[in-house]
């Protein structure tokens, strides 16, 4: 057997063709173009091609975007007056700090300065407990990503057995919520859970988001479960090249025993802009009333 591996490039490229024609409609209803400011801080080289890529694809589908590049020496004082000044933008209705931040500043005070109406990365504390509460809430990228990749393949997933490796703020916890409201029996495993490969073999769904590199084996898989990869690990580079991305799941191994797997790369990574973007036009259809 030889699952079937999941295009989420295809899927997210479909998404955004669709996101283009739903700009379109709102702007001609509204008179108005929904715009994201991205905020990055710092010089690190895979943020800076993060944030290129969503402003990009932003401006593609007919949306404003606005970056802010801001030095690594930015302090906190600095960076917070600046989502001060963007939350009472009227042309911005969406903002994003990319993350990771610089250590000398502290990740969840600047997140939670964000007006929870342009958290369009779903982190703030009140999107979370909207989540949490069954309540409409901006909700986080990856997450959202994964779960439409499962409807697509499963439509109905209830009573689903469902197994999240990781417990992120930013993508274990929030995917375990969107599970459960899919009325999935969720489990988040984690590095302190017994017989980890034992838990795994009895999901139907398995979601890795733990960040090391190929740590799910074959043998921790359910036979046809769907097995979705979040990890993106850059592997050590050899003979001077760049390293090679991996997953946190053993692509090779998992391939011959579940039914459907999404590869790394081309597989969740894309749909976490294309759900941004997503939540962007939700943010401004929200904020107009
Ligand atoms: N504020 C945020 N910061 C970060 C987030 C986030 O959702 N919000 N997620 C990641 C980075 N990220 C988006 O910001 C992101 C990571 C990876 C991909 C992606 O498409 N990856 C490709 C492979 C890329 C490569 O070859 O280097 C893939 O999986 O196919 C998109 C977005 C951390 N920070």
């Amino acid at each position: 057997m030889s699952a079937e591996v999941i295009d989420g490039k295809a899927f997210a490229d479909g998404l955004l063709r669709a996101l283009e024609d739903d700009v379109r409609a709102f702007k001609k209803e509204h008179d108005l173009v929904p715009g994201l400011a991205v905020v990055v801080v710092g010089h690190d080289p895979a943020s800076q091609i993060y944030v290129g890529s969503k402003a990009r694809r932003t401006v593609e589908i007919g949306m404003r975007s606005y970056e802010h590049r801001l030095e690594e020496a930015t302090s906190e004082a600095d960076l917070l007056a600046l989502i001060r000044r963007l939350n009472s933008a009227p042309e911005v209705h969406g903002i994003l700090v990319q993350l990771p931040l610089p250590p000398h500043i502290d990740d969840a005070a600047v997140l939670d300065a964000i007006a929870p109406e342009k958290d369009v990365d779903g982190f703030h504390v009140i999107n979370a407990g909207r989540l949490a509460t069954g309540q409409s809430a901006l909700v986080p990228c990856t997450p959202s990503g994964c779960l439409q990749l499962l409807k697509s393949i499963h439509g109905d997933l209830a009573g689903m057995r469902a197994l999240v490796l990781g417990r992120s703020n930013i993508v274990g916890k929030p995917m375990a919520q969107l599970l459960l409201a899919e009325s999935c029996t969720v489990t988040i495993a984690h590095s302190r859970t017994r017989d980890l490969p034992g838990e795994c073999r009895r999901a139907d769904i398995l979601v890795a988001a733990v960040g090391r590199p190929r740590m799910v084996k074959g043998d921790w898989i359910k036979p046809g479960a769907t097995v979705i990869d979040v990890g993106i690990n850059r592997l050590p580079a050899v003979d001077g090249g760049k390293g090679k991305i991996v997953g946190d799941v053993d692509f090779e191994e998992a391939l011959a025993v579940a039914g459907h797997i999404t590869p790394v790369p081309g597989g969740v990574g894309p749909m976490t802009i294309a759900c941004l973007l997503q939540n962007t036009l939700k943010a401004a259809r929200v904020q107009i009333g």
